[in-house]
C-alpha cells in the first residue's frame, strides 16, 4: 500500500487548517508584514539616491545634498537590513507556532487512525507522514519562507519605482518576463510530481527500513537477509532516480533564469543610453534603472528557486492537513465529549456508533503469513454490560481473537458486530484496548491521559484516576499531574502503568472494552489493587478480558475457553466446572499443589502457572 493512501487535502482545506492553527498569531503577522514591506520599499529608496549621488557627481544635481544623499543611503541600507531580519524573525515565529500546533494535531490525528491501517500503511508510511512532512514543512517556515515573502515584496516595490522612473526603461527591463513565467510554468508543471515521486519513493524505502530492522531476527532466522537487502537496493536505486530527475530540472530551471536576466540587462543598458544620449533621461535616473534590475534579479531567482522548496512544503502541508481533516479515534473523541457531537462525528466519518456493547461473533476464520488458519468457527455472544474472560492454552487463539474484535484483523471469514453495528463501520470510539504492555507516552501523567480524551478538564482527570486507585500515588508524584512520567521520566512500576491505562480507558469511556491480560506483570499486593481496578474501570461497560490466571476468569460474568483456535466451551465457572471438560483439566491444574520449582507436574500448558 502505497502512501498515497493516507489523505491528502486540497488547497482550500489546507489553508483552512493552516490558518486555524496559526489564529492566535495575527498580531505577530501583522508587525512582520509590515517589517517586510517597510524593508523591500528601503530597497527602492537607495538606488534612488545613489542615481541622485551621480547626477551631483556629473554637475546636474546640488552640490550641498550629496552629503544628506550619501548619508541617507547609509542609513536606509540599515534600517532596510534590521526591518528585513525583524520581519524575517517573526515570519518564522508565527510559522513556527503554527506548525507546532499541526504537529500536535497531525500526531493526534495518527494516533488515532484505526490500528489495522497503521499496520497496512506500515510505520515507514506514517512515520514519513508525519516526522518527514512536519520536517520538510518546518524547514521551509523557519528558512525559506521569510525570504521568499520578503523577495515577493521587494519585486513588487521594484517594479513600481522602475515604472515610475521611465517607463520605456520599465518596458525594457521587463523582458525577461515572458521568459520568467514560461520557464516557471514548465518547471513547476514537472518538478511537483517529481517532487510528489520523490517523497512517495523515500516513504517506500524508509517503510522497508524499518521492517527490516524491527525484523532482523525473522529475517536472518528464515535466511531471507538477501533478498530483503535485494529490495532495499531497489527501492533505494528509485529513490536515487527520483531525486536525480528533480535535481536535473532545477538546473535547467536555473539556466533559463540566468539567461533572461541577462537579456533584461542588456535592454536596460541600451535603452537606458540611448535615452541618456537624446537627453531625455539624466545619467543619474539611468544610473537608478539599472541598479533597480539588478535588484529584482535577486528577488527574483529567491523567489523562482524557492518556489520548489514552498512547493514541496506545500504538499507536505497538503498531507499532514489531509491526515488532521479525516481524523477518526481516540483524540478526536476527547474533542466531542457530548454523545450528541459523538453522533455528529460518527456521521461526519462516515463511523458508527453502537446502540450499546453487546458483542456478537459468528463463525470468524482468520491465519497469519504461513496460511493455516489460526482460529476458526469462532462464535459467541457477549451481553451488554457482561464481563467476559477468555482463556485457553498457550496459543490457543486468545489473542487472536481479541486481535479481531478489536478490528486489528481482518477475518478470512464469518463477522463481528458490537451493537448492531459491524466492526467495519463501527467508530473507534465503540471500543478500548488495553494490552499487557500498558504505554506510557514520554510526557506528564496529564499528557498520558488527555490522550484518550484532549478536553478532559482536571476533575475529569482525578475523577478517572480516582475510578482506578490511581490517584493518591499519582498526586504524591513530585509534581502531581504535571510528572514526567516514561521514557526519560519518573519511572512507573507495572501496575501503575497498568492504572494509567486503565483510568485512560475511563476517560475514553467506550461501551466495549477489550482487556488483554491485565493483572499480567501484577504481585503480591498490586495484584489485588489490579483487580480493583479493572473491576472500577470495567464497570458500566461490556468487558471482554484475556485470563492467564484462572483466579482472574473466575470473577468474570463468563469465560470463553479457547482450545486449538476453537471455541471449547463458553459459560459460567460453575457451569464449566460441572461439565468437566477441559476448563475442569485446567481450573484443576491450576489449584494443583505446587513443587518447590513452582511447577503443577502436569504438562502442556504453559502460561498457566503463575498465581
Ligand atoms: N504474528 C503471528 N504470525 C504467525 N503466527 C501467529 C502470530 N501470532 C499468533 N500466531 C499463531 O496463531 C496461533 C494463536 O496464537 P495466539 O497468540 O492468538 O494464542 P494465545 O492463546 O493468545 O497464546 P498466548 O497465551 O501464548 O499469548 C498460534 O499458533 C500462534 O503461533
Amino acid at each position: 500500500m502505497s502512501s498515497e493512501e493516507l489523505p491528502t487535502a486540497g488547497v482550500k482545506q489546507t489553508w483552512r487548517v493552516v490558518r486555524d492553527c496559526g489564529r492566535d498569531q495575527a498580531g505577530a503577522a501583522w508587525v512582520a508584514a509590515v517589517c517586510l514591506v517597510l524593508s523591500s520599499a528601503s530597497v527602492l529608496v537607495v538606488p534612488l539616491l545613489v542615481g541622485r549621488i551621480v547626477d551631483i557627481v556629473t554637475g546636474s544635481g546640488d552640490r550641498g545634498l550629496l552629503g544628506p544623499a550619501a548619508f541617507g543611503a547609509l542609513v536606509m541600507t540599515a534600517v532596510g537590513a534590521v526591518l528585513a531580519a525583524v520581519g524575517a524573525g517573526l515570519t518564522a515565529r508565527v510559522c513556527e507556532n503554527a506548525l507546532g500546533r499541526l504537529r500536535e494535531r497531525a500526531l493526534a490525528a495518527v494516533v488515532a487512525l484505526p490500528l489495522p491501517t497503521v499496520e497496512r500503511l506500515g510505520r515507514g508510511t506514517v512515520l514519513s507522514r508525519t516526522v518527514g512532512d512536519v520536517g520538510v514543512a518546518s524547514d521551509v517556515a523557519r528558512g525559506a519562507l521569510p525570504a521568499f515573502l520578503s523577495a515577493l515584496l521587494t519585486l513588487l516595490v521594484t517594479c513600481g519605482g522602475l515604472l515610475a522612473l521611465d517607463w520605456r526603461l520599465a518596458l525594457a527591463g521587463a523582458l525577461p518576463l515572458p521568459v520568467w513565467v514560461a520557464a516557471t510554468r514548465g518547471y513547476l508543471r514537472r518538478s511537483g510530481p517529481q517532487y510528489a515521486h520523490e517523497r512517495t519513493a523515500e516513504a517506500r524505502l524508509s517503510q522497508f527500513l524499518l521492517t527490516g530492522i524491527s525484523g532482523a531476527r525473522t529475517l536472518r532466522a528464515l535466511c531471507l537477509e538477501d533478498a530483503h537487502t535485494a529490495v532495499i537496493k531497489e527501492r533505494s536505486e528509485a529513490w536515487s532516480a527520483a531525486a536525480l530527475r528533480t535535481c536535473v530540472t532545477r538546473v535547467r530551471f536555473s539556466l533559463h533564469l540566468n539567461g533572461a536576466e541577462l537579456l533584461g540587462l542588456l535592454a536596460v543598458l541600451v535603452t537606458g543610453s540611448a535615452l541618456v544620449r537624446s537627453g531625455s533621461l539624466s545619467l543619474g535616473a539611468a544610473s537608478t534603472a539599472v541598479l533597480l534590475l539588478m535588484r529584482v534579479f535577486e528577488p527574483v531567482g529567491t523567489l523562482l528557486y524557492l518556489l520548489d522548496e514552498v512547493q514541496s512544503a506545500s504538499a507536505a502541508l497538503a498531507r499532514l492537513a489531509g491526515v488532521v481533516t479525516e481524523r477518526t479515534g481516540d483524540a478526536e473523541r476527547g474533542e466531542n465529549a457530548e454523545r450528541g457531537e459523538d453522533a455528529e462525528d460518527a456521521v461526519r466519518s462516515g463511523r458508527e456508533l453502537p446502540s450499546d456493547g453487546g458483542l456478537t461473533v459468528r463463525g470468524l476464520e482468520f491465519g497469519y503469513a504461513d496460511g493455516a488458519p489460526a482460529v476458526q468457527d469462532v462464535t459467541f455472544r457477549v451481553e451488554p454490560g457482561e464481563r467476559v474472560a477468555v482463556v485457553g492454552p498457550s496459543g490457543a487463539g486468545k489473542s487472536t481473537v481479541v486481535g479481531l474484535v478489536t478490528g486489528v484483523h481482518t477475518p478470512w471469514r464469518g463477522s463481528v458486530t458490537v451493537g448492531g453495528v459491524p466492526i467495519g463501520r463501527l467508530h473507534p470510539r465503540a471500543t478500548g484496548l488495553v494490552t499487557q504492555e500498558s504505554h506510557v507516552f514520554a510526557g506528564s501523567v496529564r499528557d498520558n491521559l488527555s490522550i484518550a480524551r484532549p478536553d478532559a478538564d482536571e476533575p475529569a482527570m482525578t475523577a478517572a484516576l480516582a475510578q482506578v486507585g490511581a490517584l493518591d500515588w499519582a498526586l504524591e508524584l513530585p509534581e502531581g499531574l504535571e510528572t514526567v512520567v516514561g521514557p526519560g521520566g519518573e519511572a512507573l512500576s507495572p501496575a501503575r502503568r497498568q492504572q494509567l491505562a486503565l483510568a485512560r480507558l475511563v476517560l475514553a469511556d467506550p461501551p466495549l472494552a477489550v482487556l488483554d491480560e491485565p493483572t499480567a506483570e501484577s504481585y503480591g499486593g498490586d495484584r489485588s489493587a489490579m483487580r480493583t481496578a479493572v473491576d472500577a474501570a470495567l464497570k458500566g461497560r461490556t468487558g471482554i478480558v484475556i485470563a492467564h490466571r484462572l483466579s482472574d476468569a473466575r470473577a468474570a460474568d463468563r469465560i470463553l475457553v479457547l482450545d486449538e483456535g476453537r471455541v471449547a466451551a463458553f459459560g459460567t465457572h460453575e457451569q464449566l466446572l460441572r461439565d468437566g471438560g477441559l476448563y475442569a483439566e485446567l481450573w484443576s491444574t491450576w489449584t494443583a499443589p505446587r513443587d518447590a520449582a513452582g511447577r503443577t507436574g502436569r504438562a502442556g500448558w504453559t502460561g498457566w502457572t503463575g498465581r
